[in-house]
């Protein structure tokens, strides 16, 4: 749909202030009936209460269907299909409920957009609230660059400490904008490459290098620790039995980012405890996301997440005083930064003129969100790269042969020259990324101050709860010619070897609507990390090993609540035979 055919969004008042309105004029209504019929007294006065409250009541139960149907604003809101039933009361909330509680939520957007039509903003109701789902990439670009709005504190306010409504995802400018370019520097460069590379070179291979205990003092310098998952890959492909690859993925991507954030290397069964203890964790954090109103969360649920967040400030405070006396005995030192708390205490220690100003919650329910954020996408992309390649011989085919090219000989250190000589693996990836983006359902923000829509010159009011879904993009015909298909020429340059032959507006509409990391100041900041951790990982998994898949294709679902995941892939692996 070209811009001029974009449909207005027309914005109604959400139900309470109609309810208010209507209400209030009833009760005049009522009171005038009153005075003229009976001459007031306390049952009259209570006869206009009831009126009011009754209208009041109506108007709520069919206000979002006044707003949809009657009012006509199909097209720019819910087209009210016949499985709309639930909108009268309640809005959208029954839907989304039993989408979270299914894990569909995904399915749940894309089937809106279908509904509505392929890059249509549209507007919905749940419980009174009016929600704005924005797919047109210039409108995501206005409110994600142009208007740096924050997400939705209120989804977040219910956490309680260390989780509180201060975490770096919710917090509004300038704190945000400090905390982002105190990481930056260490986040998005060469220590944070070096970083990934020296650990899936340790954990896959063994190589030497330092390592440095929980203790938080250097442990061993020089030493190799065992090469476990070598070893744990090599034990697999000799057994011949299944694993699931999230799973596997899973592990490996949580070693990471202890590694990345506290320089810990955890044994595979501490991470298997890691691993469920954040699992449990991620899945009650993203039901309070997901959901359209946390506060229907049950008081149990809510303090359960309050002892979890405590318990993570307090180890954070064990791992920082640790840190702080391996400074002073000299068995570590600050500079430079070599993990995130290195990072995070020497700006502490500026206090009240560091980006955290010394507060100490604030960091450690940062570092929390680091690990939640940081993992389990990563872990969902090199799972979901895999079920791609097993449905594409013939991407594997070719991805396996750019690998025996450009991979170091087995044992070698893979290093981030390797990594660049690898187009073909870049391009798998990011196709990946699209086809199924790990983060799906993408932002829901809160809109600082009004926006006008570049698409269509609405504005929308300050104070709108926005949805910036990325799957709705990722898989727009418009955009991705047979959005279905798992084509990673569509991200090679059209006149390199093997090149797709797609035409450069292709290019150019594919890489518009592309959005896995999001944009602007609030995009992932990991997304540097988590390409070098996942490429790395890739290339190692398809360069020693040939994968077959356990059941077919189609079992595997798409589970969804905050990130994607292919549930159900389990995979068998046997060697390949590498140089030397
Ligand atoms: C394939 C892997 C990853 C994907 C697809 C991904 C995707 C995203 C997306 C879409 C957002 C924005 C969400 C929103 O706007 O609501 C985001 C935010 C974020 N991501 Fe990632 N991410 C990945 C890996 C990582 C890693 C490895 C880290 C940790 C180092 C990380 C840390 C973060 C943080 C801290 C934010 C919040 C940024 C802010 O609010 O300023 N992510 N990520």
């Amino acid at each position: 749909m070209s811009k001029k055919e974009s449909p207005r969004l027309v914005l109604l008042p959400t139900f309470p202030t109609a309810a208010v309105v209507v209400a209030a004029t009833t009760a005049g209504a009522a009171a005038v009936v009153a005075t003229l019929t009976a001459g007031g007294g306390a049952a009259s006065w209570a006869a206009v209460a009831t009126a009011a409250a009754t209208t009041a009541i109506v108007t709520a139960l069919v206000w979002p269907r006044v707003a949809t149907d009657v009012l006509g604003l199909h097209g720019t809101s819910f087209p009210s299909p016949a499985d709309g039933g639930d909108m009268p009361l309640l809005g959208r909330v029954p839907q989304l409920v039993t989408a979270a509680r299914g894990k569909t939520l995904v399915h749940t957007y894309l089937d809106w957009q279908r509904r509505v039509g392929w890059g249509v903003n549209h507007q919905f109701y749940t419980l009174g609230r009016r929600a704005v789902v924005i797919v047109d990439p210039d409108d995501i670009r206005a409110v994600a660059m142009r208007l740096n709005a924050p997400r939705d504190q209120r989804k977040l306010r219910f956490f309680g400490t260390p989780l509180s409504a201060d975490m770096l995802f919710v917090v509004p400018d300038p704190r945000h904008d400090n905390a982002r370019r105190l990481v930056h520097p260490f986040l998005s460069g060469t220590p944070t490459t070096e970083t990934v590379l020296r650990v899936v070179n340790e954990t896959l291979w063994g190589v030497p290098s330092r390592s440095v205990g929980s203790d938080g003092a250097r442990s061993g310098g020089g030493a190799a620790p065992p090469a476990r998952w070598a070893a744990h890959l090599e034990a697999l492909a000799d057994s011949g039995e299944s694993v699931d690859i999230d799973d596997l993925a899973t592990s490996f991507t949580v070693h990471m980012i202890y590694a990345l954030l506290y320089s810990e290397t955890p044994s595979l069964s501490e991470l298997a405890d890691e691993k469920d203890r954040l699992i449990r964790l991620i899945a009650d954090t993203t039901a309070l996301v997901g959901l359209p109103a946390p506060e229907l969360l049950g008081r149990a649920r809510m303090t359960s997440l309050r002892k979890a967040g405590d318990k993570f400030f307090i180890e954070f405070e064990r791992r920082a005083a640790a840190r702080r006396a391996a400074y002073v005995t000299g068995a570590t030192a600050a500079q430079p930064p070599r993990d995130m708390l290195d990072v995070m205490l020497a700006d502490l220690d500026k206090g009240k003129t560091g980006a955290y100003q010394g507060d100490r919650r604030r960091v450690a329910a940062d570092m929390l969100f680091y690990v939640l954020a940081g993992y389990d996408t990563t872990a969902h992309s090199i799972a979901w790269t895999m079920h791609a390649l097993l449905d594409n011989p013939d991407v594997e085919a070719r991805l396996v042969a750019e690998l025996d090219f450009a991979m170091p000989p087995a044992g070698q250190p893979i290093t981030a020259a390797h990594l660049a000589a690898m187009p073909y693996a870049d391009a798998v990836w990011k196709e990946s990324l699209r086809r199924f983006p790990p983060a799906p359902n993408g932002s829901i923000r809160k809109l600082p101050a009004d926006l006008r829509l570049p698409s269509s010159g609405d504005v929308i009011p300050a104070g709108t709860v926005v949805h910036l879904p990325i799957i709705a993009n990722h898989h727009n015909p418009t955009a991705y010619a047979s959005p279905l298909a798992f084509d990673p020429t569509r991200w090679l340059p059209p006149t390199a070897p093997g090149g797709g032959g797609h035409t450069p507006a292709a290019q150019r509409a594919a890489r518009t609507h592309f959005l896995a990391f999001h944009l602007g100041p609030r995009a992932c900041p990991g997304q540097n990390m988590a390409a070098v951790e996942a490429k790395a990982m890739l290339s190692v998994l398809f360069h020693r090993y040939r994968w077959s898949r356990v059941g077919d294709s189609a079992d595997v679902v798409l589970e969804n609540l905050l990130t994607l995941r292919p549930a159900g892939l389990r995979v068998t692996l046997q060697r390949r035979a590498v140089r030397a």
